[in-house]
């Protein structure tokens, strides 16, 4: 016989997230049978006394996150706290509990997920992380499952929505960085403190993530390249534009060949406006992977804000809920290993010198005749060949000069740089940029 089983939810953080979640949770009607089953037990939260957008039962709101995770009544712990503590140190008390976790803190499983991870698999629970990266976008399930046939070759992703949302204004508009800042910050995109968002370092977290899942392999943060889009101006927003680019904050992990160290980095980029990833515009997130032998799949669509987070959210609770209603069923007894973590080693990294790019440059010179020849010089001199140099205009009695160069290391590029700022004829290089 089939027996009906409750599954209980605590949920740590009833923020933009949570709120998200609880809302998809209490009200089940069209939506997957199963979601009848799950019922939220506790929401944990910092204040009692904050207004709330959203009906809540009777004495489910506290402020004692570890009774939470402590409460043997509860089968499933979903995390939407934000940072790294008490995220952290909830979520391995969950796991010590026997209790499942499903958390959409990719600050937390970037930098912790050894931790994570190693005591979730000895304790034999789940950590589920779908809303971590792409927001609502399913790409953490289709890495483990439907993917993972392929010999992955690389992810290239827009994976951070309110950079991608000040780039597309910045584009479209002209408008302020700060202002589109706040805008984003409004609509409960940007994490809590911003420069995360700005900096790159939450691509980074994501992008981190989707490499270990993509190339078998734990990934080492500090080693992933970040660079944010704070130097990102409008002088170079318009260059790219008549070249025929945009500019996008992407994160990219790459192997060459099957046993080469990865690259991994995030950091502006101008890509053609011909590429499926340069018409992803707004809080909209795509990741781009390239795999053997299945060729190239894109997955796209809202990767930040309330509802299109709980969707990933709930996805997970439901998977758990299945797995646990299975078991109980006495059908399985096994961890599923298509749901849980099984990588213990971590991938080799290539250093940045080592990155074979485009690059696109733009440089301040005197206006003299001559100087375009001297940058030339200095390119050859390491091997670095220009597929375009432009001279449009004067900034004061400056000349401005853009160029794009072929595929080019990017140790030998810098080289290059150095010996370019040694010449009289030039004041300054005000941007230098990577190309798709
Ligand atoms: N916002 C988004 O679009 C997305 C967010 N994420 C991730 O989801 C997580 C949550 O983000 P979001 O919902 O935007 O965050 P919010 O800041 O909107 O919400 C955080 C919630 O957690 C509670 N909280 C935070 N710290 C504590 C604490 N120390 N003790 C008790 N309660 C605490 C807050 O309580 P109170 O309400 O009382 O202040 C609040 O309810 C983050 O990891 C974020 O990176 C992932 C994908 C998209
Ligand atoms: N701040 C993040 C939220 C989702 O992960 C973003 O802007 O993408
Ligand atoms: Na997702």
């Amino acid at each position: 016989m089939v027996r009906k089983t409750v599954i209980k939810v605590g949920l740590l953080g009833l923020g933009t997230v949570g709120t998200g979640t609880a809302e998809v949770l209490f009200d089940t009607a069209g939506r997957h049978p199963l979601l009848q089953e799950i019922e939220i037990y506790r929401i944990g939260v910092r204040s009692l006394d904050k207004v709330r957008d959203i009906n809540l039962p009777q004495d489910v709101l506290t402020t004692d996150l570890e009774s939470i995770v402590v409460a043997p009544e509860i089968d499933i712990i979903v995390e939407v706290l934000g940072g790294l503590e008490p995220a952290r140190s909830l979520i391995l008390k969950a796991i010590d509990c026997g209790k499942h976790v499903v958390t959409a803190n990719k600050a937390v499983i970037s930098r912790y997920g050894d931790e994570i991870f190693t005591a979730a698999n000895a304790a034999g629970v789940y950590v589920m992380l779908e809303a971590a990266v792409g927001g609502g976008i399913p790409v953490i399930q289709p890495l483990k499952q439907a993917l993972s046939v392929n010999r992955i070759q690389a992810v290239t992703g827009i994976v951070n929505g309110t950079t991608n949302y000040i780039l597309t204004r910045m584009q479209t508009e002209g408008s302020d960085f700060n202002e589109v800042l706040a805008d984003a910050q409004k609509l409960g995109y940007a994490e809590a403190d911003p420069s995360a968002d700005v900096d790159g370092l939450d691509a980074a977290d994501k992008i981190a993530i989707l490499a270990s899942l993509a190339f078998g392999g734990r990934i080492k943060l500090p080693e992933v390249y970040c660079e944010g889009i704070r130097s990102v101006s409008q002088a170079d927003i318009a260059y790219a534009d008549k070249l025929g680019f945009v500019i996008k904050l992407l994160a990219i992990a790459q192997r060459r060949q099957p046993t080469a160290a990865l690259s991994v980095r995030v950091h502006p980029t101008l890509v053609a406006r011909s590429h499926p990833l340069a018409s992803i515009n707004g809080v909209y997130n795509a990741i781009l992977i390239a795999g053997e032998p299945l060729g190239q799949v894109m997955f796209y669509g809202p990767g930040a804000g309330a509802g299109a987070t709980a969707s990933a959210v709930v996805s997970d609770v439901m998977n758990v809920a299945a797995v646990l209603k299975a078991k109980s069923n006495q059908v399985q007894t096994q961890s599923n290993p298509l749901l849980a973590c099984s990588h213990q080693d971590y991938c080799a990294i290539a250093p940045m010198a080592e990155l074979t790019t485009r690059f696109y440059a733009r440089f301040l010179t005197k206006d003299r005749p001559g100087v375009i020849g001297k940058l030339g010089t200095c390119f050859g001199n390491y091997g670095v060949s220009l597929e375009s140099i432009v001279q449009i205009g004067l900034q004061g009695n400056l000349a401005e000069i853009v160029v794009v160069t072929h595929d080019v290391r990017e140790g030998n590029f810098h080289s290059s740089l150095a010996e370019i700022r040694t010449l009289e004829a030039v004041d300054s290089i005000p941007s230098v940029l990577r190309v798709l």
